[in-house]
């Protein structure tokens, strides 16, 4: 089977989705490496900027050995992560309403880029072209974590 990026804006769900996935397949989730190797993200962004964490989740991505990878929500911002996934995987983009990710993230302190709605929904704008130029398969994000871990399961025994 194809190596699987699971990508989608903040709040759509991957880490969710990805802990279920972990019942039947290899699961890496990137964003729990990075705090396990360099403590929790908040602190991180708030030593080394969005920039230093940037460098670190390059690395990540290129070390990530297991079938499905779950990425944080701004990977797609560095052209060479785009190439990387497209190139060893194939890209399942979760596509979800900005209106029910802001209500799931507008109070997590723990994602440094949650700030006014209005910052956020223009981040969720620009970075949308990039998810869907990136996708291999969209999937319906306004279904629940059952239902997108059942999807996903299926596809993955297709063979897509
Ligand atoms: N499809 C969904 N339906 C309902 N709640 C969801 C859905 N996807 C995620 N959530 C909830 O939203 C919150 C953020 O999800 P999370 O998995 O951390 O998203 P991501 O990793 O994409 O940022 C969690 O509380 C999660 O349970
Ligand atoms: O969108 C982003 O730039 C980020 C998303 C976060 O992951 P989630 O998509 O799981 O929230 C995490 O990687 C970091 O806070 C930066
Ligand atoms: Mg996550």
């Amino acid at each position: 089977m194809d190596k699987v990026y699971l990508i989608g804006f903040m709040g759509t769900g991957k880490t969710a989705i990805g802990r279920n996935l972990k019942a039947r397949y290899s699961v890496d989730e990137l964003d729990e490496r990075f705090v396990q190797e360099h403590g929790p993200i908040t602190n991180f962004f708030k030593q080394h900027g969005e920039t230093g964490f940037r460098k670190q989740e390059v690395e990540l991505l290129r070390h990530s050995q297991a079938q499905i990878v779950v990425t944080g929500g701004g990977i797609i911002e560095r052209p060479e992560n785009r190439l990387f996934m497209k190139e060893t995987g194939t890209i399942f983009w979760i596509d979800t309403p900005f209106h029910i990710v802001w209500n799931r993230i507008k109070t997590d302190p723990s994602r440094p880029l949650v700030k006014s709605r209005s910052t956020v929904e223009k981040l969720f704008r620009r970075r949308r072209s990039l998810y869907a130029r990136a996708a291999d398969v969209r999937l319906d994000g306004t279904k629940s974590v059952r239902e997108l871990t059942k999807e996903i399961e299926t596809l993955l025994e297709e063979n897509v």
